[in-house]
């Protein structure tokens, strides 16, 4: 648990700004001038804005970090395990497809020019190689059956009529017209897909279609969730000074639609010595801790780090909600993210550090960014970036009231997070937005 700041240094008058904002703010005010002075550098408390990393530098970072250490071995893995994996290694035809010449309508195979005598076995579709057609003979065929040798073309059955057991075209036939040659698609041993592709529905249907049984893949980094804070419940009402954790049930599903495997949520209370012993015996790849990152009493979180001798990569970010998050190498091939306690903050550390720590682990492509233009004025913190949870009307990004640290009403509500520059953006200027998992009807996202 932090106190509130009580001085009047900067964070504590950013934090009054953030929080009157997000409960007065029904219509947004216009922005603030870009480039307005910034307050004093503050005094106390951690982290303080002459470390903080600015917002994209701190994603940069978080991006390099997975880069630098040692990343664990791509793995083979039945079709359906591989939904929402990154391919590690080329997907190359293991066969041609079509791999026989196949018709591509319910009709007649014919050979040479008409009338046809019709045969009286039929090709359907799954049978042995049918018997050669021989000059003036038509037979019965199915859609994806094997074309016998020496066919002209295949005949719709709507563009044929059969008299007295002959078969007679309704319109010119020309050849190879309704086959699917072998090899139309692709050869065996073409590349279909380069590694570092996204593994979707449509990919695990190739695969198969292509002959493959596995996928080799670069596993999700496991990631494991420390949630801190003696306050919290996990059932019932709120009471006595006690709330709710918001964030145990929040972050495993939104970890894995990141590409994490979450491996285990474990509540330790305020108790340092319980957390040291978490982050020393952790197999996890990603630690995240929820809480404790700020400067009060029990935020156990830098003096643990300091414990065991983690290099803190990011200290704090210039972004609003979740200034206190950090960023940590362990070990090598090991870091710790910092997500602050106040829900938003949470969040908001998720998509900063978290995002492009285990898309780099998991090896998937970064994302197109998009922008659209905002349908109203954004209310900017005079020198950090906001990010604000909006929802899009007509294409364009409305930010959404509730939207103080503190609160989740907004998210919830939300499409996507719009980065609002420092001193605050105007109608129709394009803001950048973050993909939320569940908005994809939106710009993205699924929870594979
Ligand atoms: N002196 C300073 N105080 C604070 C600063 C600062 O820079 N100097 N920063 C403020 C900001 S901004 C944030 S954000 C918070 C971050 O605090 P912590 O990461 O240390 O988190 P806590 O103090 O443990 O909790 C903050 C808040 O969130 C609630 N919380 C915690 N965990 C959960 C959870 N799992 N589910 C729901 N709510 C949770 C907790 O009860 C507190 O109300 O620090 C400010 N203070
Ligand atoms: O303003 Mo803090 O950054 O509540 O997240």
């Amino acid at each position: 648990m932090t106190p509130r700041a009580a001085g009047t240094g900067t964070d504590a008058d950013d934090l009054y700004v953030e929080e009157a904002l997000a409960l007065v703010q029904d219509a947004p005010v216009p922005p603030s001038v870009p480039g307005a002075p910034a307050s004093p550098a503050p005094t106390g408390g951690r982290p303080d804005r002459r470390r903080a990393t600015p917002w994209r530098e701190a994603r940069a970072i978080a991006a390099r970090a997975a880069r630098g250490g040692t990343r664990r071995a791509p793995v083979s893995v039945p079709l359906q395990a591989a939904l929402g994996l990154t391919l590690a290694a080329p997907l190359t035809a293991l066969t041609d497809l079509p791999s026989f010449d196949t018709s591509a309508m319910d009709g007649w195979v014919v050979a040479g020019p008409g009338p046809w005598a019709v045969r009286d076995k039929g090709v359907l579709a799954g049978h042995a190689t049918p018997a050669p057609l021989t000059d003036g003979e038509a037979a019965r065929i199915a859609t994806g059956a094997r074309v016998p040798a020496d066919t002209t073309a295949v005949l719709r059955t709507e563009h044929g009529r059969t008299e007295a057991g002959r078969l007679h075209a309704l319109r010119d036939v020309v050849p190879g017209q309704d086959i699917r040659p072998r090899g139309q698609e692709c050869r065996s041993g073409d590349q279909l897909l380069p590694a570092g592709t996204a593994v979707t529905p449509a990919v695990l249907g190739l695969a198969a279609a292509a002959g493959y049984d596995t996928l080799t893949v670069a596993p999700r980094p496991r990631a494991e969730i420390l949630v801190l804070g003696d306050e919290l419940l996990t059932e019932g009402l709120p009471h006595g000074g006690l709330i709710r954790d918001a964030l145990g049930p929040m972050l495993p599903s939104w970890l894995r639609a990141l590409g994490a495997e979450v491996i285990a949520v474990r509540r330790l209370g305020d108790d340092a010595e319980a957390l040291h012993r978490a982050v020393t015996d952790s197999g996890a790849d990603v630690l995240l801790t929820t809480g404790g990152t700020a400067a009060g009493p029990v935020d156990h979180v830098h003096p643990t780090l300091g414990r065991i001798g983690a290099e803190l990569l990011v200290d704090g970010v210039q972004v609003r909600p979740g200034h206190p998050m950090l960023l940590a190498r362990i070990q090598d091939g090991q870091h710790l993210v910092g997500l602050p306690g106040n829900p938003l903050a949470a969040v908001s550390a998720l998509l900063t550090l978290a995002e492009p720590l285990l898309r780099g682990l998991a090896a998937r492509p970064a994302p197109e960014p998009s922008g659209r233009p905002l349908r109203e004025a954004v209310q900017g913190h005079p020198h950090d970036t906001r990010l604000v949870p909006v929802v899009l009307r007509g294409g364009g990004p409305v930010p959404l009231r509730y939207n103080g640290p503190a609160m989740l009403r907004g998210i919830a509500a939300a499409d996507a997070l719009a980065v609002v520059p420092p001193g605050g953006a105007r109608a129709g200027q394009e803001a950048e937005l973050l993909a939320l998992p569940w908005a994809t009807g939106a710009i993205g996202g699924c929870f594979t």
